[in-house]
């Protein structure tokens, strides 16, 4: 029988820690490397991650498929054991070279991408699943009320909808009162009203459990709309752990500006103070010194810009062709093949191209952009 009253974890986390607290690292990750058993000796899935998730911290992990997004969360959960590094939890070491804490005993709740409840049990047992013995189930009551399942306590997984099963597995995942949740890919199955609706409640839910989140996504979108911070992944090396705004006006890597922003990466050439790109030149931005040309060759620099500084004219003898196109409502996002490079560019949807059109491409005067990586603030010449 489902039990009523609110629990006093219902206060906002706020008010429930410090401010000074609230930077207190929660999840220490500390020169983590893993392999699995199976792979070849030099076949790391992570190489070296550092990384802190701070108390009452909401982190996004980011990064393409197999870059390690899964493994790193195995192994704060403890499913996993790292080769070498530290994980700590709360100060204390659960996971290094001398200690190993087993997962049930470390205080982390997860939520998966296809929900895991168990379908042989109603949804206020599948709540109640992870209390100990004796603990007062009416924070079950509590999660479901405030995830929106109330009256729906009887009612089997298989009775609900996609939405409504990933709400549960939250509540469950936070009825024993984790101090972390670690939640991989949760919104990737539901539609995609169901899927904004669920992303945008979860950092209050969370504020209100006074737990953490580390949040799995390859959708840069979603790890920047709702994420304090997005920490991001390529192969297995931690590329940027920063804040959404951080990230996207001071992308650290080439990569982290192609992947968050999705934005184009050209070659470029230093000569005579600019930058040289095959789609034109561009200058240091105002008040930055121009580059060093002795700073190496072609191809060691590249130069990060966004999909609107790219202009396409046709031309039946031009070296860039339409690859394919998107429909995004206001505008078009074409995709171009421009020699040995895949190039994005976003068009008013009066530029309408089909398949295979030649062109030319250049660069619009005055756009912003970045040279990598050196990280050298430029603009269109
Ligand atoms: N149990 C395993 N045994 C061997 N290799 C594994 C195992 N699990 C994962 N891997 C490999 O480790 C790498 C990282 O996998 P992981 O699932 O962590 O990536 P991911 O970033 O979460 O990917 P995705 O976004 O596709 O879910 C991949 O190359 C994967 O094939």
């Amino acid at each position: 029988m489902v039990r009523r009253g609110r629990p006093p974890i219902a206060t906002p986390l706020a008010e429930l820690i410090p401010a000074d607290l609230q930077q207190r690292e929660h999840v220490q990750l500390q020169a983590l490397w893993h392999r699995y058993p199976n792979s070849p000796a030099d076949g790391w899935t992570l190489q070296g991650i550092d990384l802190a998730l701070r108390q009452g911290e909401l982190m996004g992990l980011l990064g393409p498929s197999g870059c390690g997004k899964t493994t790193l969360l195995r192994l704060i959960a403890g499913f996993e054991r790292p080769e070498r590094g530290a994980v700590l939890i709360d100060g204390r070491q659960v996971a290094g070279p001398s200690r190993w804490l087993v997962p049930e005993r470390r205080g982390v709740g997860m939520v998966f991408q296809d929900y895991a409840l168990f379908p042989h049990l109603d949804a206020w047992r599948n709540a109640c699943f992870g209390l100990r013995r004796g603990q007062d189930s009416s924070r079950a009551a509590w999660l479901l009320e405030l995830l929106g399942l109330e009256g729906l306590e009887h009612r089997y997984p298989h009775e609900l909808s996609g939405g409504q099963r990933q709400r549960l597995a939250l509540a469950r995942a936070l009825a024993p009162g984790p101090s972390v949740v670690l939640l991989d890919e949760p919104f990737s199955n539901l539609d995609v009203e169901v899927r904004l609706r669920l992303r945008s409640e979860l950092p209050a839910v969370l504020s209100q459990c006074g737990a953490s989140g580390l949040i799995v996504t390859h959708d840069p979108e979603e790890a920047l709309a709702i994420c304090d911070r997005v920490a991001v992944l390529r192969e297995g090396r931690l590329h940027q752990c920063d804040s959404p705004r951080q990230l996207v006006d001071h992308p650290a890597t080439a990569f982290v500006g192609r992947f968050v922003l999705q934005a184009n990466l050209l070659p470029a050439e230093l000569r005579q103070g600019l930058v040289r790109t095959a789609l034109g030149d561009l200058h240091p931005a105002e008040g930055q010194q121009a580059p060093d040309a002795g700073l190496g060759g072609h191809g060691d620099h590249e130069v990060l810009i966004s999909p609107e500084a790219i202009e396409l004219v046709p031309d039946s003898m031009g070296e860039a062709w339409v690859l394919g196109r998107e429909f995004l409502g206001r505008e078009w996002l074409y995709q171009l093949q421009c020699g040995s490079d895949k190039l994005r560019l976003r068009l008013p949807l009066e530029f309408e191209y089909g398949r295979g059109q030649r062109c030319r491409l250049r660069l619009r005067r005055g756009h912003p952009a970045l040279l990598f990586p050196l990280r050298l603030p430029l603009q269109v010449a």
